[in-house]
């Protein structure tokens, strides 16, 4: 069934497992998505970014907030596990509200850039309008390193725990991104992957809700290498390793923003089988190890996130 986010990570976060939040932005990636929930009878939170909103309306976000809705409607009314369809990164108040519209289960308000005080006033605006529309609500507290969306952030500024609680209070937001030293993309870290365990555990313990973490990509090396194999070049990709990722959940984390992964498994499919088979033409054929790869990696996570057969 089509689901509130809100009440698939409150499931989370009483049980302490995450679920992936991944994110789409045509039909092949969401087909990939959605076999490997049904592989693992796992919930799923589908997300779209504002880009993406424009990219499938061509132009139009109301048309591609409405044709994700449709297309992800369709695979979840058909069936048996949970699936929420979720704004990644809002930030355009026109985007947010076309993503309300169009029935999107929740919308990511994402002030993370303005002073703590503008984060809040901006936040509780949305929270007002999107609880009144029985949508939820997710905002970020503190910065991503790396390039986040279209501002280069240069260096991270971790999460503030006792902002974080005193933020919580104020907007009512139903789940918090805390910054604590991820970044977008495939090169995270320079050298060791380090993260702030310390501020995750404060904000968990402080907030006690449903937490977020931005940037959680792992970089899987069995994708890079076929990639480069057929051709890439992704020399000093890095993510977050797995064990690591484990001890975020643990720590409370209960959504993970999952993108980069996804692009990854999927180009290499395409190099693989498009080097491998000259003479093939079919859009359907030439995306099938695009489409496998993506569910391989998708289901390897979901296992490890803990969702799995928690449908
Ligand atoms: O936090 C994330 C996922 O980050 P990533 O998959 O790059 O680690 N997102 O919000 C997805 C969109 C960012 C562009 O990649
Ligand atoms: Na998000
Ligand atoms: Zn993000």
């Amino acid at each position: 069934p089509y689901v509130n986010t809100k009440d698939i990570l409150e499931k989370a976060n009483k049980e302490y497992y995450a679920v992936a939040a991944f994110n789409i932005n045509n039909l092949e990636f969401l087909q990939a998505i959605v076999e490997g929930g049904i592989e693992k009878k796992s919930p799923l939170i589908i997300e779209t970014s504002e880009g993406a909103m424009k990219y499938a309306g061509m132009g139009d976000p109301l048309r591609g907030a409405s044709l994700f809705v449709k297309m992800v409607r369709e695979f979840a009314d058909s069936l048996d596990i949970p699936i929420a369809l979720h704004l990644d990164h809002g930030k355009n108040f026109k985007y947010i509200i076309s993503a309300i519209k169009a029935g999107y289960s929740s919308v990511m308000i994402d002030a993370s850039d303005k002073p703590l005080e503008e984060n809040i006033k901006t936040t509780k605006d949305i929270v007002r309008i999107a609880h009144a529309a029985g949508v939820s609500v997710e905002a970020e507290l503190g910065k991503l390193a790396g390039i986040e969306d279209n501002v280069a952030s240069a260096e991270s500024v971790l999460v503030n725990p006792d902002e974080a609680k005193y933020f919580v209070e104020e907007t009512q937001v139903d789940f918090l991104a805390p910054a604590i030293g991820t970044s977008h993309g495939a090169f995270k870290f320079k050298g060791e992957a380090k993260l702030d365990f310390d501020r995750l555990k404060k904000v968990k313990e402080l907030t006690k809700m449903p937490l977020v973490l931005h940037g959680a990509s792992s970089v899987v090396q069995e994708m890079v290498e076929i990639a480069e194999n057929y051709g890439a070049d992704f020399g000093g990709s890095k993510g977050v390793p797995s064990d690591i990722l484990k001890e975020t959940v643990r720590l409370g984390i209960n959504k993970v923003n999952t993108d980069t992964d996804l692009r990854m498994a999927f180009v290499a499919g395409l190099r693989e089988f498009l080097q491998n088979n000259p003479k093939e033409f079919d859009p359907r054929k030439y995306m099938e190890t695009a489409k496998t790869y993506v569910k391989k990696v998708v289901s390897d996570r979901l296992e490890l996130l803990g969702s799995a057969n928690k449908a």
